[in-house]
C-alpha cells in the first residue's frame, strides 16, 4: 500500500521579529499561507526506514539519516516506542534552503503519513522539535504564527488572489540571516478580520514588511533583483521576501495575472512559479 501527502510551500506574507528568547530563538509575528506548489512525500511498508529522492531539486539533498523526513519518522516512532519501517519517497520540487519551508513541509508530510497509518495524533511538541516552521506546515492552512512558530491562530479571511514565487538560485542559511538582523524589535501587525479583495489585502500587508529582508539582501544582493523584477510585472500589488529568503513572492489580483507574470519573470538559474 502506498500513501502520499502533498507538502506545500509555506509563504510568510509578513514576518515581524518581535523579540528574542533567552535561548536565542526569535519571537515572530507572521501570516503564513500555503500556495498549491510543493513536494510530494509517499510511503510504503518496508523492512527498515529508507528514503529515496527524485524531482527537479533532488540534487540539492542527500537521502541521509539527517534528512528531515527520516528525522521526523524516528522522532514519531520513538514517541510511540516503536520503529517506523517505512520506505519514503520524496519528489523534491521546491528549492532547498529557500525560505519557503521545503524541509519543514516534508517533515510535516511524513508526520501526517505516519499519523494516518498509525491512526493517531502527532504528539504535542513533536513538530516544533523538528523545526520552528513544522507546526504550521503540519496543518498547512493559512495561519497567524506567533511564539517561535508554535503559536498558530486562524488567519484573517483571505480573498482570491494570485501569487508568483521567485527563487534567484541562491541558498540562504536561516541562522545566518537571524544573526545578521540588528536593531529594534517590531510590534505585531494589526490586521483586519479579513479582506474582500487582493488589492485590499496587499494595501494592508504593505504596512508590515519582512524584518529578515534587509539582512538577507545584505548577504545575497540578488534577492533585491528578484524583488525588483517582481515589482516590475504588470498588475503586481506587492512584492516581498518569504521567511529567511531567498525566495520572494508577488501578490496579483488573480491567478491568471500571476501566471502571466511568472512567464515574464523567467531567467536563467531562477526558479519561478505562478498560480
Ligand atoms: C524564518 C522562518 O522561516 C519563518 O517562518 C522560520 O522561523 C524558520 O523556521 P525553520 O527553518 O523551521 O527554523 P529552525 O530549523 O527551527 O531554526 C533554524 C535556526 O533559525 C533561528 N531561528 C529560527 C526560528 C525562530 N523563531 N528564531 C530563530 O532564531 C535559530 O538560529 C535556529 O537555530
Ligand atoms: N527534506 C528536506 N528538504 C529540504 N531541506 C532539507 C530536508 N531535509 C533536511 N534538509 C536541510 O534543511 C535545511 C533547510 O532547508 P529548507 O528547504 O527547509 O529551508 P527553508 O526553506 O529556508 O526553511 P524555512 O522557510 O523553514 O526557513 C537545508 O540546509 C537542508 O539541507
Amino acid at each position: 500500500m502506498k500513501l502520499t501527502e502533498f507538502a506545500p510551500a509555506k509563504v510568510n506574507l509578513h514576518l515581524l521579529v518581535t523579540g528574542r528568547r533567552p535561548d536565542g530563538y526569535h519571537l515572530l509575528d507572521s501570516l503564513v499561507v500555503f500556495p498549491p506548489v510543493g513536494d510530494d512525500v509517499s510511503m510504503t511498508i518496508a523492512d527498515r526506514a529508507s528514503l529515496t529522492i527524485a524531482g527537479p531539486f533532488a540534487g540539492s539533498l542527500t537521502a541521509d539519516p539527517d534528512n528531515l523526513i527520516l528525522r521526523a519518522a524516528r522522532r514519531f516512532g520513538d514517541a510511540r516506542q516503536c520503529t517506523a519501517p517505512y520506505a519514503f519517497h520524496l519528489i523534491k520540487s521546491l528549492p532547498v534552503a529557500s525560505g519557503i519551508g521545503g524541509g519543514s513541509a516534508d517533515a510535516a508530510a511524513a508526520l501526517r503519513l505516519l499519523a494516518r497509518i498509525w491512526a493517531c495524533e502527532v504528539p504535542d511538541g513533536l513538530a516544533l522539535g523538528l523545526g520552528a516552521d513544522v507546526p504550521a506546515c503540519l496543518a498547512s492552512t493559512p495561519a497567524r504564527m506567533g511564539g517561535i512558530g508554535e503559536v498558530l491562530e486562524p488567519a484573517p479571511d483571505l480573498p482570491p488572489y494570485g501569487m508568483v514565487l521567485v527563487n534567484p538560485g541562491v541558498a540562504v542559511s536561516t541562522p545566518a540571516i537571524f544573526k545578521a538582523r540588528h536593531g529594534a524589535f517590531s510590534p505585531p501587525a494589526l490586521l483586519p478580520r479579513g479582506w474582500n479583495s487582493a488589492a485590499a489585502m496587499a494595501r494592508d500587508l504593505a504596512r508590515f514588511g519582512n524584518d529578515l529582508e534587509a539582512p538577507a539582501i545584505g548577504l545575497q544582493p540578488v534577492i533585491g533583483d528578484a524583488l525588483a523584477a517582481i515589482r516590475d510585472q504588470p498588475d503586481c500589488l506587492l512584492s516581498r521576501m518569504s521567511g529567511s529568503g531567498a525566495t520572494c513572492f508577488g501578490l496579483f489580483p488573480t491567478v491568471a495575472h500571476a501566471k502571466r507574470a511568472a512567464i515574464g519573470l523567467r531567467r536563467e538559474g531562477w526558479w519561478v512559479w505562478g498560480g
